[in-house]
């Protein structure tokens, strides 16, 4: 599984799932430039993929070849290039938003910590509650904080699920945007996704599962199918 142009994620024939595959063999190459977005049903399989790939879960069969090699989620060389937003809430109960981002600004080594933290803190809306508790935050809020800590670490893939959820349509926007200078900067981002416009503005190519096959589409076909469900 090699080609021209070194491929941030490669996979063929994958199959996801627990114990039995949920859905069909999934291939797919997401290169340095591309935003990936994985559309489908609820349940078709895209929440799985995403965490088969961060290595949450174990394949069920074919390759996956993970920023050039086949690597450990536990490695520092993962921890460092891949950044994943799963939607999973785990916070520390006494730490303030801006607190989390100072940390993770810290445990990754970024130079500038402070204007990075301000700066993300500025980009999500999040100035007036950053001397806020997690606890004391709207769910959007949190997820905010949650998509803040993963723009303000260095990563060459980002992987997101359903970025779009909680979001109000002004932060829908930006992440839009956000996403198109991700893939213009050459990151890479794995995504998946119900929202067309997201899809439309920032996607460079979307995989679609339905029960009996995954196509790769173009960013257009790909929206179409979401807005009709197919
Ligand atoms: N921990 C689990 N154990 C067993 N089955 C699971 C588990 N988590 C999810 N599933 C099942 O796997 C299938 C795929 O779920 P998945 O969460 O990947 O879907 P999805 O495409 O992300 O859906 P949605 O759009 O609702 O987020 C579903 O049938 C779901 O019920």
């Amino acid at each position: 599984m090699s080609g021209a142009v070194a491929a941030l994620l490669e996979v063929e024939d994958l199959e996801v799932g627990y114990g039995l595959p949920v859905c069909p063999p999934i291939t797919l190459t997401l290169a340095p430039g591309d935003v990936v977005a994985v559309v489908g049903a609820n349940g078709s399989g895209k929440s799985t993929l995403l965490r088969t790939v961060v290595g949450l879960l174990a394949p069920l069969g074919g390759q996956m070849n993970l920023l050039g090699s086949g690597l450990d989620e536990r490695s520092s060389t993962f921890r460092a290039a891949v950044a994943s937003e799963l939607g999973d809430e785990a916070f520390f109960p006494s730490l303030t938003v801006r607190e989390h981002l100072m940390l993770t600004c810290f445990g990754h080594g970024v130079d500038d910590p402070v204007s990075v933290t301000n700066y993300q803190l500025d980009a999500f809306g999040l100035t007036e509650r950053a001397e806020a508790m997690p606890g004391a935050l709207s769910s959007g809020q949190r997820r905010r904080l949650l998509l803040a800590a993963t723009f303000a670490r260095p990563r060459a893939l980002m992987i997101l699920d359903e970025p779009e959820q909680r979001l109000d349509a002004a932060i829908r926007d930006a992440l839009a945007g956000w996403l198109v200078e991700e893939r213009s900067e050459g990151g890479g981002v794995l995504m998946a996704t119900h929202d067309p416009q997201l899809v439309t503005i920032a996607a460079t190519k979307v995989v679609a599962i339905s029960d009996t096959e995954v196509r790769v589409v173009d960013p257009e076909r790909g929206a179409a199918i979401i807005r009709n469900e197919l």
